[in-house]
């Protein structure tokens, strides 16, 4: 844990349960209200995605809550990236790659064959790992998407509303013009939201947002992701399971299993509320890896 973590760690509650492991998370996420799964936005069944010949992760079963922030955890090779990709399509874009079983979004199958995958990736946005602004400057960077999608009218507007979305624009409202190379680490990834969130989607997928920013730079984003999942449904894929803790409502392990042929796949392990899967995991390898005897 970064010792800004622990700084931002809530007090106990009297009669709060003792987590296995130290995982503080802001009082408002704790005390948020998770609505059960009812009408989920997404819906994997039996969802497995090999490329080529190699299966990377194999028949996963998770519904993803809206407005809900889900975090993908476990061990490096596991699958976690993959999975996030699939909910947007972005695997297609991976020579080799294919996706078997059935993704639904709002109960519509996401792979039919009339399912645009540009519209698909408009409406279920990504941040990567590294803030991957275009060299342009931070107006264009967040009008690029709406530009591309014939969106123009109210273009100012729209770039306003995001990058204040995204917390940005105090920062650099009187510096639109200017390159958004030359903006700090933290500051580009808070563009690459306001950039998906300029298109109007409904989901932001999140593939460790964090990872390459200081811890202060961490905690600005872990904040707006707090403000964002008023707007928007989130999933995130972490290493960080402090930060998991921190910020999501809903938690998955992932691991990966070794078969007969001593090949590994990745498989869902356990999905549950965040508080369970921290507090009172139910199988044994969650419990391993949350309190650090594993991965
Ligand atoms: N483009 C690709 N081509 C071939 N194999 C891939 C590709 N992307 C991922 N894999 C493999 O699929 C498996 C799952 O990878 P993935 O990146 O989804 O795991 P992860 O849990 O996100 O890992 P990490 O935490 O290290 O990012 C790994 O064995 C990985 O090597």
């Amino acid at each position: 844990m970064t010792s800004t973590s622990a700084h931002r760690e809530a007090p106990a509650r009297p009669g709060a349960q003792e987590s296995p492991v130290s995982v503080g998370r802001p009082a408002a996420a704790r005390d948020r209200e998770i609505p059960d799964l009812v009408h989920p936005v997404f819906e994997t069944i039996s969802l497995s995605v090999s490329y080529g010949d190699y299966m990377a992760v194999r028949d996963v079963d998770l519904k993803i809550g809206e407005r809900q922030i889900t975090a993908l955890i476990g061990p490096s090779g596991c699958g976690k990236s993959t999975v996030l990709r699939a909910l947007n399509r972005m695997n297609d874009l991976i020579p080799g790659a294919h996706v078997h079983g059935r993704v639904s979004y709002h109960g519509q199958d996401l792979y039919a064959s009339h399912i645009d995958p540009i519209e698909v990736r408009r409406r279920i946005g990504m941040v990567f790992q590294k803030p991957n602004p275009f060299p342009k400057s931070i107006y264009d960077n967040v009008a690029y998407g709406p530009r591309v999608h014939g969106r123009t009218a109210g273009l100012d507007e729209t770039v306003e509303r995001a990058l204040t979305r995204a917390a940005l624009w105090d920062e650099v409202k009187d510096k639109l013009r200017q390159n958004a190379l030359s903006l700090s680490g933290g500051q580009q990834q808070r563009l690459c939201i306001a950039r998906t969130i300029a298109v109007y989607p409904e989901v932001i997928l999140m593939d460790e947002p964090c990872s390459a920013l200081d811890p202060i730079a961490t905690l600005r984003i872990e904040d707006l992701m707090h403000d964002l999942a008023r707007e928007f449904t989130i999933v995130i894929v972490t290493h960080n399971m402090q930060q998991a803790a921190r910020v999501s409502d809903r938690t998955a392990f992932f691991t990966a299993e070794v078969d007969e042929q001593g090949v590994r796949h990745g498989r869902l392990v356990e999905y549950d509320r965040t508080t369970t899967i921290f507090g009172k995991p139910t199988d044994k390898r969650t419990e391993d890896y949350i309190t650090g005897r594993f991965g």
